[in-house]
């Protein structure tokens, strides 16, 4: 049965973690007819509509950018609301329909919703600098300043406000500044309550996290409001998984996690190339390693390099903080998990380019995978944009395929500068030209055909069952298959009579008398 406690509590989700290609067509459109027609647009396959023409603007005192804003956002909700959910996570499907209607509800209403609710999650994105101070290393605010004022504003009782989005240390303290210059009496407890899920196990990740954090400042009001979060959690999450802390110590935590997990990652693949260079087997490696319970064997798959929008993102922002606390030392530390994921994924590509005679120009370079990992369709920081930019680079024609990626968004993670795309799409640059020598299909044996080489960049689990022999006899000869991800059948695919190189795996013959030197 329902508690009166969580009755008490209506829980109001500012942003979803959220990300896909429907979104960006319709963006795309609206930016278009805004700039050359300003017509009434169409924002979604119902009735709703916004009217473009300049006396939208005039009479609401609406900008253009509160346009293109409204005209992301109303069909992302649609999206929500209909029986095509705007991301691809395996579970969510089911515990949306599920919900929604009942106690989770969509809507883009956020003022309203916002004033009625006792507690606030604001889960909004918190990107890499571009330009200015801290620019390529500090977190950029705007997204969640712009929350807290409008909370600031529409606001008419106390309310918890939680910090689900990852931030800086001592956030909290700017938040409550902003929340309380205005507050007409109001009460505002800011509780840190960082968010541990990884994609494609967000759903599993939900139901049993390895622990809930979170962080309140240390009065009684904020003790209360940590008691009042907790009992929320408290409804799935055994009591000792529950951790609370300080604020600080909250926010700080995320940053530390993300960066002890890229850390390991870095270090396994730091140790791949050292297994290249000697003759030993990562794999091996790795599995003696994590056998110490003191190590543990998670995260320590050597890998064509981390991605997704958040390890580098996050190690890049405890960086500019180390450096703004006067900390050179520590920053330069952390900065070395970057360096060698760079390295890692330039390694590959120097791999590729060297042992196909030097020069992969006009040669067609299969691609299967686009996404960061397995079971999600995100493309953020995936490691699959370096290798393809490095390739291309050297005049290459790739062909790629990812079960969950569109070409929409291929090209456009081709094209765009390094961190814009974590704004959001109507703040990125109008429609980038398409890059000629890409193409993107639908099926890896059309990606490989006539192929000189493969790079497998995801660990989709349909890549180890391919059917390989027809691949090979499809392909230009010498075959290569360049495996990032290390899912293929090594001694299988060598028998079938490609050369095949695997990160941290000893070398063929072919690669030794090849070496890539950049
Ligand atoms: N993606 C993950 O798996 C994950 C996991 C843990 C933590 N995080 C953290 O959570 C935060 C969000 O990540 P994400 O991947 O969901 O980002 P996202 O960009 O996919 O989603 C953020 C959403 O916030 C919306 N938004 C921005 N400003 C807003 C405002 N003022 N009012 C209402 N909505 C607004 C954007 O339109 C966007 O839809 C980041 O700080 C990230 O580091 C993400
Ligand atoms: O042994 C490993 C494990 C992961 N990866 C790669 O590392 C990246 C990140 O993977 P993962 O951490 O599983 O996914 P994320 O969704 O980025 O989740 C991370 O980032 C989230 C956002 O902050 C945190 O909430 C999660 O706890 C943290 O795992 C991906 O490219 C993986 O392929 C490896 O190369 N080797």
């Amino acid at each position: 049965m329902e508690s009166n406690q969580t009755k008490k509590h209506r829980l109001y989700l500012l942003a979803l973690l959220g990300f896909n290609a429907f979104v960006h067509v319709g963006v795309e459109k609206s930016k278009t007819l805004l700039e050359k027609e300003k017509q009434t647009l169409p924002l979604t396959s119902d009735s709703r509509s916004i009217d473009l023409r300049d006396s939208w603007f005039t009479e609401t005192n609406r900008n253009v950018e509160d346009l293109l804003h409204w005209s992301w956002i109303f069909p992302r909700i649609t999206a929500w609301n209909s029986d095509t959910l705007p991301i691809y996570e395996p579970g969510l499907d089911d515990v949306v329909k599920q919900c929604r209607g009942k106690n989770l509800f969509f809507s883009t209403d956020v003022e309203k919703h916002v004033c009625e609710a006792d507690i606030v999650f604001v889960s909004v994105n918190t990107p890499t600098k571009t330009r200015g101070l801290g620019a390529g290393k500090a977190a950029d605010l705007t997204y969640w300043e712009s929350a807290a004022r409008m909370i600031a504003d529409v606001s008419k009782s106390d309310k918890i406000v939680v910090e689900k989005s990852t931030v800086p240390v001592k956030t909290a303290e700017a938040i409550e500044k902003i929340l309380t210059h205005n507050s007409k009496g109001i009460n505002f407890q800011i509780l840190s309550n960082p968010e541990f899920l990884a994609e494609g196990t967000a759903i599993q990740d939900l139901f049993h996290p390895d622990r809930v954090l979170i962080g309140g400042r240390e009065t009684p009001g904020g003790q209360k409001a940590i008691q009042t979060l907790k009992s929320v959690y408290a409804h799935w999450v055994p009591e000792e998984n529950i951790i609370t802390t300080n604020l600080w110590s909250a926010e700080l935590s995320k940053l530390a996690a993300n960066a002890f997990l890229a850390q390991r990652i870095s270090s396994v693949n730091a140790m791949s190339a050292l297994c290249e260079a000697t003759g030993a087997n990562v794999y091996q490696v790795a599995y003696a390693v994590g056998k110490d319970t003191r190590i543990g064997p998670k995260f320590l798959n050597a890998s064509v390099g981390f991605g997704g929008s958040c390890f580098q993102k996050d190690i890049l922002n405890l960086v500019y903080i180390c450096e703004c606390n006067g900390l050179p030392e520590v920053a330069e530390y952390w900065k070395q998990v970057i360096k060698i994921n760079d390295y890692q994924k330039s390694r590959f590509v120097n791999r590729v380019v060297a042992s196909m005679f030097n020069t992969v120009s006009n040669k067609k370079i299969a691609i299967l995978g686009f996404a960061f990992k397995k079971d999600t369709g995100d493309t953020r920081e995936t490691p699959a944009i370096d290798v393809c930019k490095g390739l291309l680079g050297d005049k290459a024609c790739v062909s790629i395929y990812d079960p969950q990626v569109t070409e929409d968004q291929i090209q456009r993670d081709l094209t765009l500068n390094k961190f814009d795309w974590d704004h959001p799409i109507h703040l990125q640059p109008m429609s980038p030209t398409a890059v000629k020598q890409v193409a993107v299909v639908w099926d890896a044996y059309e990606a490989t055909k006539g192929a000189h080489a493969i790079c497998i960049l995801t660990e989709w689990d349909e890549f180890k069952s391919l059917d390989y022999q027809r691949i090979y006899d499809n392909m230009q000869k010498p075959a290569f298959v360049f495996d990032g991800r290390n899912v293929v059948d090594l001694e299988k695919l060598r028998e079938i009579g490609f050369i095949v190189y695997s990160i941290g795996k000893p070398l063929d013959a072919w690669l030794k008398d090849m070496p890539a030197i950049a």
